[in-house]
């Protein structure tokens, strides 16, 4: 497997990874993810090595690049879902594992079954309770609830659909609502795992900026993986570019041009700009393995 080439954004890796203090991010945010020259296996086989990442509160970051290259692998790694073989993750200055109730996890979508009853606020009220399924919360706290549930459903543009079975929704409309979950317990972090998959191109748009709007209304992180950088490319600070068991990290500008990603593949690709300011990349090779998706098969 190959080192990261390079950081493109030229800043020193933070040091803390190893030790107990965090180094703080841009503008002096402070870090609240550090990976440090971090390599993943899975079924024997490297999935990536030598990763280095860091994001800062209140950064919109995108993990990208093609299919099985192991972006979602890089957010479970960060999560403690995934052991590390090498090199270490911290997650706001914990441990992986430690922190998770500070992240609202999307984790890759599974479509819901169209018989499903459960309502909207129903799904993003398991989100703030969820971990108490089954036992009863009342007084205060259930108000509390409540008025928290009223107030995700707004923030999404969800208030025409919400009580509706999930089941019945479009896609978009799920999305919301699951966005809505994740932010349920104002986390600090937002880890989205390609929440635009699957949605037609106007969905792909109204989502994207929805994101973009909440991550600054609610001053929360976004780590968020996609195949095409495009829908959210207005909202990116940096992203985490990742092919031939490496990554590169950077701005969009730094990152997703010809010599970049070809000094990352080790082999030409080309980066062409369209007139309505798409990037279009060309020549980017599929992950070495065949990859198993989330629905069993082969892509
Ligand atoms: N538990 C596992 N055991 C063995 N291999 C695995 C396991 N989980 C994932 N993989 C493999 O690791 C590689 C990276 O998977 P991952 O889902 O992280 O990629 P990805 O970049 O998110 O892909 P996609 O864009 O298709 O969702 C794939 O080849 C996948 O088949």
């Amino acid at each position: 497997m190959t080192t990261a080439p390079e950081t493109v954004n030229g800043s020193p890796q933070p040091t803390g990874v190893n030790g107990a203090t965090l180094s703080g991010g841009p503008e002096g945010r402070p870090t609240l993810v550090e990976v440090h020259q971090a390599t993943a296996v899975l079924g024997g086989r490297t999935i990536w090595s030598q990763v280095d990442a860091t994001v800062a509160a209140g950064e919109f970051v995108a993990i990208l690049g093609p299919n099985g290259v192991g972006k979602s692998t890089l957010l479970k790694a960060i999560l403690g879902l995934v052991p590390l073989a090498a090199g270490g993750v911290r997650l706001l200055g914990q441990v992986p594992g430690h922190a998770n109730h500070e992240v609202g996890y999307l984790p890759q979508r599974r479509s819901f079954d169209a018989s499903l009853r459960v309502r909207g606020v129903d799904v993003i009220r398991l989100g703030l309770d969820g971990d108490r399924w089954g036992l009863p919360v009342r007084g205060a706290r259930s108000r509390a609830a409540t008025a928290r549930v009223g107030e995700l459903v707004e923030l999404v543009g969800a208030t025409r659909y919400a009580h509706r079975p999930i089941g019945q929704l479009s896609g978009g409309e799920q999305q919301r609502l699951l966005i809505a979950q994740a932010l349920a317990r104002r986390p600090k972090l937002l880890m989205l795992d390609e929440p635009l998959d699957s949605l037609d191109l106007p969905n792909q748009a109204a989502v994207a900026a929805l994101i973009g709007r909440i991550a600054r209304a609610e001053n929360v992180a976004v780590m968020i993986v996609a195949h095409d950088v495009n829908p959210i490319l207005t909202y990116l600070d940096r992203v985490i570019y990742l092919g031939q068991g490496g990554a590169v990290s950077g701005t969009p500008a730094e990152v997703i041009t010809s010599d970049t990603l070809t000094r990352l593949y080790g082999t030409p690709i080309e980066v062409l700009s369209t007139s309505d300011g798409r990037l279009v990349v060309v020549g980017q090779p599929e992950a070495p393995a065949r990859h198993t998706d989330r629905h069993g098969g082969v892509a």
